[in-house]
């Protein structure tokens, strides 16, 4: 039986708005599941609440309520020194332009997590890596001169080398072109395929289709799951009316 990585559980999350004066509440108990080796896609509208669903499952925004599991570890009841070990050797995050430190060349921003936990960097393997992944500014500049695109394709590729067994991405191919946004996709694919847990939010029907489970949000409220979705079937879901 496929091995539980994700398990979140009645999760809400409510921010304060007005100057504190209330209290909104944009997740309203949301559950789901994702196993190691599995590909799964978070769709829905703008603001249906997809990237705070994504920071929170992910440990990063503690849930106003609910539970959070990932790899059978509750991210939010580590201690920060704890935490920050966590995320760094068994989480990757590919956020637009997530924790690049601007200061640093990109090829240090790529190797960053493994030098902070004394793994060896394979040089070789890395510029291998950025080659495939069309990448063609120079890895010594500065990651502040760097376009979005490939600011993307950095934060890519720091997750693609750290070994991670599960990865959270936010749009990942958003900044990116077509052949980028393919390259990509097939590479976390190759990581769902040797095991790895992806969990992507994406506004794109054709890619969340390759996917192996897409789940569908509308204002805040997870709708439907849908297992190895179609084309066909993510359109219908999302063009359907809330009930
Ligand atoms: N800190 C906050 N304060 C007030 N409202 C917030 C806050 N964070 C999110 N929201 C609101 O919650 C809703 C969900 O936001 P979220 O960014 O999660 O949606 P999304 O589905 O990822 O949107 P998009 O596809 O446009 O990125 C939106 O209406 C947003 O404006």
């Amino acid at each position: 039986m496929a091995k539980q990585v994700i398990n979140v559980q009645n999760v809400t999350k409510s921010v304060s708005i007005d100057g504190n004066k209330q209290t909104l509440e944009i997740l309203h108990g949301i559950s789901l599941t994702a196993n190691a080796g599995e590909f799964l896609s978070i769709i829905g509208p703008s603001g249906s609440g997809k990237s705070t669903l994504l920071n929170a499952m992910s440990g990063l925004s503690k849930p106003t309520s609910g539970q959070v599991n990932i790899l059978n570890i509750d991210p939010y009841q580590l201690k920060p020194a704890k935490a920050a070990i966590f995320r760094r050797t068994q989480i990757g995050f590919i956020f637009q332009s997530y924790n690049l430190v601007p200061a640093l060349p990109a090829f240090d921003n790529i190797v960053l997590p493994l030098r902070l936990s004394h793994r060896k960097v394979n040089k070789s393997k890395i510029y291998k890596l950025l080659k495939e992944l069309n990448f063609e500014a120079n890895p010594n500049n500065f990651v502040s001169d760097l376009s979005g695109g490939e600011q993307q394709k950095i934060a890519i590729a720091r997750v693609l080398v750290a070994n991670s067994k599960v990865i959270f991405a936010d749009e990942p191919t958003g900044a990116l072109d077509t052949v980028s946004r393919k390259i990509i996709f097939n590479l976390l694919r190759k990581l769902t395929d040797q095991g790895v847990c992806v969990v992507m939010v994406t506004h794109d029907i054709e890619m969340a289709s390759a996917t192996d489970k897409a789940i569908t949000l509308r204002d805040g409220r997870l709708e439907k799951v849908i297992e190895k979705p179609t084309a066909d079937a993510l359109f219908q879901a999302l063009n359907e009316e809330g009930s």
